[in-house]
């Protein structure tokens, strides 16, 4: 097994990805924005992405949703249940209809792939919204929500789908303190329960050593997975528990050895192009 592969401890690959590069523009002299990059995924993980501004994490993580493809390489997703839909991604800004109510947005992933059951489906819209605390705002317009709901509203969508694979860039990027800190509790609650396989950027490391199984780290552009690291913290988690142990202050800082080289030689980079632009 490699450094980078987490089929082995879980299962086999949910995800495999070989090889992949993605260049933009001209395909030799463009702008090589991701790789090598050589990663497996095992079914039910819940795998962090770190690393520098602008390193490809987005980038990959829309290959997986499918709104990307490598520029050369592979990437296999294996589809084990063909009646849930393979994936679905919760992005940094809130995504939600406002000219739907609160209820008509959660269900809205259901309905658009299909696989709007009737009754069934409608209690497993209002087990979702009750479990992200929204269920009493289920007549609200967006509008009329905070940010943290209208967040929290994407994630009930997102689990009513009952998706193979959860794709999370930055969830919570936009949250103040106080909000992320609850909706991390959440989703390890959520997730605790459903166990899909979970793709999950952040530039938090305390969100990626909290949440993940696994946390790899990517290298200044173009992004290669330079290091994976388990996180052996037990199950179920409370945040505040899990932030007061040693293993999670060492665990971050561990990460931040390595990703803290990185984000230098990334600003190192953007300081190189600056230069390049102004002469
Ligand atoms: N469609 C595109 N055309 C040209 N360049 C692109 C395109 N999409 C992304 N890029 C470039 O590819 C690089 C990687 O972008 P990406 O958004 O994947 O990075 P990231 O690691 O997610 O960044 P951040 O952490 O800031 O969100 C960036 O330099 C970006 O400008």
């Amino acid at each position: 097994m490699s450094a980078l592969d987490g089929a082995s401890d879980h299962g086999p690959g949910k995800i495999e990805v070989k090889d992949v590069r993605r260049v933009f523009g001209h395909p030799a002299k463009g702008f090589i924005a991701l790789g090598p990059v050589e990663l497996s995924v095992a079914s039910g993980e819940f795998l962090c992405i770190v690393g520098p501004s602008g390193c490809g994490k987005s980038t990959l993580l829309r290959m997986f949703a499918g709104l990307d493809c490598p520029s050369t390489g592979s990437i296999a997703i294996r589809h084990d249940d063909t009646t849930r839909p393979m994936t679905a991604m919760i992005f940094q800004q809130e995504s939600v209809f406002p000219w739907l109510t609160v209820e008509e947005n959660a269900a809205y992933g259901l309905k658009a792939t299909r696989n709007w059951k009737g009754q069934e489906s409608r209690e497993r819209v209002d087990y979702f919204l009750e479990k992200t605390g929204l269920y009493s705002f289920r007549k609200f317009r967006p509008d009329q929500l905070s940010g943290g709901m209208k967040q929290r509203l994407s994630i009930a969508r997102a689990f009513a789908t009952n998706p193979e694979i959860l794709l999370m860039d930055e969830p919570f990027a936009a949250l103040d303190e106080q909000n992320k800190l609850l909706m991390q509790q959440e989703l390890a609650s959520l997730w605790e329960e459903f166990r899909s396989t979970v793709i999950f950027i952040t530039h938090g490391l305390d969100e990626a050593v909290l949440l993940g199984d696994r946390v790899v780290v990517m290298s200044s552009a173009p992004g290669r997975l330079i290091h994976s690291m388990q996180i052996d913290l037990p199950r179920p988690r409370h945040s505040s528990d899990i932030r007061r142990m040693p293993e999670f202050t060492r665990y971050t800082s561990e990460l931040w050895d390595i990703l803290g080289q990185e984000v230098l030689e990334a600003r190192r980079q953007e300081a190189r192009r600056i230069q390049r632009q102004g002469q």
